[in-house]
Order: C-alpha cells, then sequence, then structure tokens
C-alpha cells in the first residue's frame, strides 16, 4: 500500500554505503568468508580501502543515482571490552585486553561495519501495511565482531531516519535468532514504486563446516515487523554455504523485474522459481549455469555482489568489482549476456580489492533505501553525499586513514589513537 501521495515513479534507491573505517584489518574472524581465512594476516591498507570506497560512492551518483553513507563506528571499540571486565583509560583497556586475549581484541577492531548490507533489512512503503518504510537493524549475531556492530547501527538509522511520517525504525530480532540484514534479502517489483515481492533467504544449519548465519525465524519476525503483505522465504543452498556464500548477496541479488542468480543458489531451486513466477508473473530469471560459471569462480570473483541498479533512463546496469574482469569464465559469460536485448543492459568494473580481501563485494558496502522525494527530503542530510562532501572526505582520509596495519600493528597504542583521532575528526568535520 502506496500513502496516495507517493507516485510510484518518483521513488527511488538510494545506497547508503559504509565508509570504510581506520581499523580496516584482515584478522580472518569470519568462519565460512573463504577471503577473510585467506587473507588472515596480511598487510591491509586502511586509506585506500577508504578511498577505494568513496570511489565507489562517487561512480554510483555519477550514474545519476543519489548516495548516502554511514559513519565508521568507534574501533577499537572500548565501551565492548569494558562490558567484559576490562577497565581504565581507553588505552588501558585495549592494553589490558591485548595481552589477556588478543583474538577477542582483533573483535574489537574490527571495521567490519563497513558492509553495510548488514547493517539493516529494508522494506520499501509500497510493501508495507501502514505505507512507511521500515527498517530493522540486524543482530549479526553469528559472528562475534559482527554482534558489536547493532547498537551504534540503531543510533545512526534512529538520526537518518527520524522523520516516523515516512520511516519506522525497529529494534533487532533476539540475537538467538541470527539476523544478516539486507544480505538476505531480495525484492522483485515493477518499478521501486510499486508494491514488490519480498524474497527472505535463509541459512538452514545442516552440521556443515560452516555456519548458516540467516535464521528463518529472523527471517519471518522481519516481515512481520514491517507488516509485509506479500513475502516469500526459501533456504540458501548447502552446497553454496560450504563453498563459501556465507550470505546469498554472495551468489544472487535482484532489482526491479530481474532475479540474478548462480544456478546452484538456492536449495529448493524449482520450487521458488515456480511460486516466483506466480506471485510474480513479470521476474526475469537470469540464471548463470554451472557449466558457465562454477560455484567456485562466482565466489572468488562476486559476480553476484554487484550492484543492480535501475538508473534515470529506466536501464538496468551492473556494478561489478574488478576481479570479474580478471576471472575468465565470469568474463566470458558477461562478454555475451549483458546489453543486447538482455535485462541487464550495461555493466562497469571496480576497484574495491582491499573490501573483497575480507568478502565485501560492491553490493556488500551498500545498504538499498528506496524511497519517493518527499521521504529522501526527510532523511538526515548530515548522512548524504554530493561531490564537494566527496572531497571533503577524500582530505580528511588521506590525513587521518593509517597507510597501512600489520597484524602486529593491532597491539600498538599508537595505532588504537590514530584510529579514535581518525573517527573524532569524521565527526567534527561532519557535524555530529
Ligand atoms: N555479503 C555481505 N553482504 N557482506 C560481506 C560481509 C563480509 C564480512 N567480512 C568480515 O567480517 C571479515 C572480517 C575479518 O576477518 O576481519 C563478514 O564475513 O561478515
Amino acid at each position: 500500500m502506496t500513502s496516495p501521495s507517493t507516485d510510484p515513479r518518483e521513488v527511488v534507491e538510494l545506497n547508503f554505503d559504509g565508509l570504510i573505517g581506520p581499523s580496516h584489518n584482515y584478522a580472518g574472524l569470519s568462519l565460512g568468508n573463504v577471503a577473510s581465512a585467506g587473507n588472515k594476516g596480511s598487510v591491509s591498507r586502511p586509506r585506500q580501502a577508504a578511498l577505494q570506497g568513496l570511489a565507489k560512492m562517487r561512480r554510483v551518483m555519477g550514474l545519476g543515482l543519489p548516495q548516502g553513507f554511514f559513519l565508521p563506528h568507534e574501533r577499537p571499540h572500548t565501551s565492548w571490552l569494558r562490558t567484559l571486565g576490562f577497565s581504565g583509560s581507553d588505552t588501558q583497556v585495549c592494553a589490558d585486553a591485548v595481552a589477556a586475549d588478543p583474538q577477542l581484541f582483533a573483535n574489537a577492531a574490527s571495521a567490519s561495519a563497513m558492509w553495510t548490507a548488514n547493517a539493516a533489512t529494508v522494506s520499501p512503503a509500497a510493501d508495507t501495511r501502514d505505507g512507511r518504510v521500515h527498517l530493522t537493524p540486524a543482530n549479526l549475531s553469528s559472528m562475534t565482531h559482527r554482534s558489536l556492530e547493532w547498537t551504534e547501527t540503531v543510533r545512526q538509522l534512529k538520526l537518518m531516519f527520524a522523520d516516523e511520517r515516512f520511516f519506522a525504525v525497529h529494534d533487532p530480532v533476539p540475537a538467538r535468532f541470527g539476523d544478516e540484514g539486507a544480505a538476505n534479502f531480495m525484492r522483485l517489483a515493477r518499478s521501486h514504486g510499486d508494491p514488490g515481492l519480498e524474497i527472505f533467504v535463509f541459512g538452514e544449519d545442516r552440521g556443515g563446516k560452516y555456519p548458516a548465519r540467516q535464521a528463518l525465524r529472523a527471517s519471518e519476525a522481519v516481515a512481520r515487523k514491517h507488516g509485509v503483505e506479500e513475502a516469500l522465504f526459501t533456504a540458501q543452498s548447502a552446497e553454496a554455504i560450504e563453498a563459501g556464500a556465507f550470505h546469498n548477496d554472495v551468489v544472487a541479488v535482484a532489482n526491479g523485474r530481474v532475479l540474478f542468480a548462480h544456478e546452484r543458489a538456492f536449495e529448493y531451486r524449482a520450487e521458488l522459481f515456480d511460486e516466483v513466477r506466480r506471485l510474480f508473473p513479470e521476474v526475469e530469471i537470469i540464471e548463470v549455469p554451472d557449466s558457465e560459471v562454477s560455484l567456485e569462480d562466482a565466489i572468488a570473483s562476486y559476480l553476484f555482489n554487484s550492484q543492480l541498479l535501475s538508473l534515470p533512463d529506466g536501464s538496468q546496469h551492473l556494478v561489478l568489482p574488478t576481479e570479474c574482469r580478471d576471472t575468465p569464465s565470469v568474463k566470458a559469460w558477461l562478454g555475451s549476456n549483458i546489453g543486447g536485448n538482455g535485462p541487464i543492459h550495461g555493466a562497469s568494473f571496480l576497484d574495491v580489492r582491499e573490501s573483497m580481501r575480507n568478502g565485501g563485494g560492491p553490493a556488500c558496502l551498500r545498504l538499498r533505501v528506496a524511497a519517493g522525494a518527499e521521504a529522501r527530503a526527510a532523511i538526515d542530510t548530515r548522512f548524504l553525499l554530493d561531490d564537494e562532501k566527496a572531497d571533503t572526505l577524500e582530505r580528511l582520509i588521506e590525513e587521518y586513514w593509517p597507510d597501512s596495519v600489520s597484524p602486529g600493528d593491532l597491539a600498538a597504542p599508537d595505532f588504537w589513537e590514530a584510529c579514535w583521532a581518525a573517527r573524532r575528526a569524521l565527526l567534527a568535520q561532519l557535524g555530529f
């Protein structure tokens, strides 16, 4: 149900990317995320990472879409460490935590809030009973370092979307039921402003080597809280999880009428497609067969973790990570399937390598919020980007973000101070 004043054509997507924080590092914290495990212990480049993320935001703005961002969270996260019994000054808390339990400390230092596809699940106004945009922050309870994010995420969401005429920001689902937010959510609709079919993708724990992060009960709770009229619940394929697709958005993405997925993404593929076609007959399913792009290549390249965007001219454009160009099977598939008469009209490549090395592609780095003109005008402008602000952020990153972080640096007081100083400078600059 769309509120009468909202013209579906006015509803566009606004992506909120996570501004990559100064503590970006490779601690290998995510079991089941093959990139994170494979790069454990390597030297990270926070400054470069943040600049790559900002360049992505500029690229999307250049395609004609509005852009927003989330602030990095305070890391090392001393208030969390205090809840674990460490005390004294912030520096003392960190020093004691590093000495007592370096692995625990690494969790407190992660910059993982950058992957804002995991910040929340968002149901656009056209899908919800009260005609408002509903947002539920994800509890991210399956990974320690990620479970620290939601308290700060809620704070930012409540500032961004404070206007209750247009937005409802809920509390997260109880931690017992793991919720990973928009990474396990897809939506099909004629346009962002038309009522859509919301597809929630959960993981079934089958005792495999990797955890299934999204619980069915969490997905169902989110749909209930949002008052979603039309929702479908389907399982991620167990073999995809075992191959390293820890979130559904590593193997599938949807936008408008298009569902773009790997052949082995879903456990009950045929049933799902039948149901989707029944509920949304206009759907265009682009399925990539395993014989053309193996699951392994899909996961290594993050083909499906691309941003599939509806551009102002009505076309669909895919923003892919450069890894897709460097993976021969993916490059070949793109060459013969993008453009022409297909529903995806164009594609471009983008370097987000620093995030990719922790398992975060272009789509992981953004939270999509589709909203009408009036609702967009009600969003706290401090979280919105334009060219001038992007220039300011770039200068700040150049000045304050560490150039590199090696595993040993995590234990260094200078590094903690640099991270805190960078965030202070950012907040002051943006008027927080
Ligand atoms: N697919 C989506 N939407 N998001 C990607 C999240 C990547 C993230 N990586 C990490 O948390 C690595 C952190 C480390 O190892 O330090 C994760 O596994 O949760």
